[in-house]
């Protein structure tokens, strides 16, 4: 996603290239094809374990026109990404195949009716909510700023097109760039719309079920001929794409804060059985206080029991094999079409840290195959900046390795478990290439963090993030795209109808049970 700057570069000129790519360490880190052709890059060595701190990261916003060329990764990576020839191991139809081959989803379509509210009772439409401007845009649809008409509370309206749901181009896509895969077509075609559904579901599923003050929360979902749609609480602050945009790069103690607030929402979504994957800078939003909220859950995946997975028992059934997300940040084993766990989501957070720090994520390319070619390529791993404080390298290397059973098994150590006698600190050192066994909440780049007041939700109540986001007037959203809120919206409210008027698909049941209401003290515990 997000940003290739190689294609930035073809397009500039050669002087503006030349004034671009300046004779610095700097801006070698910027331009792939230079900086692996460059023997003296520094590639930070694994064994590092002591933490001393040396906040030597050069300027943060130094960075000259290269942030403003941040490009966003639905751009060019539009789900699922495609599995590579012969790697697909399962043909199991309707969802993630499990590794004793058993479809052990907890939640389908069916399934879920049961925690349905009546849908044809069901209190609100679209027409209980007036737009205010557009917020985003994804692969299914937009994503509005409503106005309840009668109670004036402003809502994050998702709506995802039923047809393209139903009618996704990711089979045409497919064919387009597997065409040596010819005989997974009928497959992709079959397994394609169950999945689309399944994951549909598991959006306003998994919302519905959870809590925490670093996941966006959901309020209503209801359904019409065309469309369906989550009100979601109204995130102000905007993307953090958004804000590292603005500011290029951001300095360790604010990537630190960050970190710990994305860990603490991965983490309970790890207990919960969730698996999120889809970490990138777009889906993660500012509140007006400036603390991090997790949106867009279209990619997750909840597991058959509600525990987390084990990524060392060989007969984990719980591994997942769906290769989808969006490359720049996907682990190699769901690249390449292996066996995957929720640890996938440490891997991502250490390319979402990179890209924080460095201004892209660690490896860039059009699509995954560039991009697994070049994680294979690349041996050591990600070529981390010298710049960077002991520490932080120490964090990236313990997330960005390729190999699960060498990367950081963070929902195991997480931290010292109440009443244990746990010996295990961030002191202890640790050999070259051993495991990491140390405790992922007592690194020493948390040292500022308090996780109690974190994990309590009272750290987001009573302090301000490291940005806060200017909100002069929440109905104008400065903190989004012009690209985004200066588009029309009124198209968007034209085609509804009532629901069983079902031209789209035929099979009016299929998006049966989506309806959803939040009970009334969730309602009135945020407004
Ligand atoms: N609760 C919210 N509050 C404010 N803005 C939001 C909220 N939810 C989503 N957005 C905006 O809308 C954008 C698209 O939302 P989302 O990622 O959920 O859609 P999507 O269809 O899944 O996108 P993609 O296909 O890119 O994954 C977000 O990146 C964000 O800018």
């Amino acid at each position: 996603m997000i940003f290739s700057l190689d294609e930035e570069l073809h397009r500039m000129s050669l002087d503006d290239k030349k004034n671009y790519i300046k004779a610095d360490y700097h801006t070698t880190i910027y331009d792939d094809t230079n900086h692996e052709q460059d023997s003296s890059a520094i590639i930070c060595e694994d064994s590092s374990n002591h933490l001393s701190v040396h906040s030597n990261a050069i300027p943060l916003n130094g960075m000259g026109p290269t942030h403003k060329m941040r490009r966003r990764s639905s751009a060019y990576s539009k789900f699922p990404v495609l599995t590579p020839p012969n790697t697909r191991r399962f043909s199991i139809t309707g969802s993630d195949a499990m590794a004793n081959g058993i479809n052990r989803l907890s939640m389908t379509p069916q399934d879920m009716t049961s925690s349905n509210i009546n849908e044809n009772e069901l209190s609100r439409n679209l027409h209980d909510f007036k737009p205010v401007r557009v917020l985003g845009q994804g692969a299914y649809g937009k994503v509005l700023l409503v106005k309840d008409r009668k109670t004036c509370k402003l809502y994050a309206m998702k709506q995802l097109q039923k047809a393209e749901i139903l009618i996704s181009s990711t089979v045409a896509d497919s064919k387009k760039e597997d065409e040596e895969d010819e005989s997974c077509e009928s497959n992709d075609n079959d397994d394609g719309l169950s999945k689309r559904l399944e994951r549909t579901f598991a959006e306003r599923s998994i919302l519905s079920e959870i809590e925490h003050p670093n996941i966006v929360k959901l309020f209503y979902s209801f359904h019409d001929n065309s469309k369906l749609y989550l009100l979601l609480q109204y995130i102000p602050g905007g993307e953090l794409f958004y804000h590292l945009k603005e500011h290029g790069t951001l300095d360790e103690t604010t990537v630190s804060f960050y970190a710990a607030e994305i860990s603490c929402a991965l983490r309970f979504l790890h207990t919960k059985g969730v698996v999120y994957r889809d970490l990138k800078p777009e889906n993660c939003l500012l509140n007006q206080r400036g603390h991090l909220v997790l949106t867009d859950f279209g990619l997750s995946k909840k597991s058959a029991n509600d525990s987390m997975t084990n990524e060392e028992d060989p007969e984990n059934v719980n591994a997942l094999y769906s290769i989808i997300g969006t490359p720049e940040y996907c682990a190699p084993e769901i690249l390449l079409g292996q066996a995957y766990t929720q640890n996938c989501d440490w891997y991502s957070l250490g390319c979402l840290l990179y890209d924080m720090l460095v201004g892209k994520p660690p490896y860039t390319g059009n699509n995954h195959k560039v991009i697994i070619n070049k994680i294979q390529q690349n041996k050591q791993g990600p070529k981390i900046p010298f710049y960077l404080s002991e520490g932080m390298k120490d964090m990236l290397n313990a997330l960005l390795k390729k190999e699960i059973s060498k990367r950081w098994n963070v929902d195991k150590y997480w931290a010292k478990e109440a009443g244990s006698n746990n010996k295990t600190t961030k002191s202890r050192k640790r050999k070259s290439g051993s495991v990491r066994t140390s405790l992922f909440t007592e690194h020493f780049i948390f040292r500022k963090i308090d996780w109690k007041l974190l994990e309590s939700g009272q750290l987001q109540k009573t302090t301000l993030g490291p940005i806060v986001p200017v909100i002069t007037d929440l109905e104008l959203a400065e903190n989004f795209d012009t690209e985004f809120t200066s588009m029309s919206y009124e198209e968007n409210y034209a085609d509804s109808k009532p629901i069983n008027i079902n031209v789209v698909s035929k099979s009016p049941d299929m998006f049966k049970g989506f309806s959803y209401k939040a009970s009334g003290s969730y309602l009135e515990k945020y407004f």
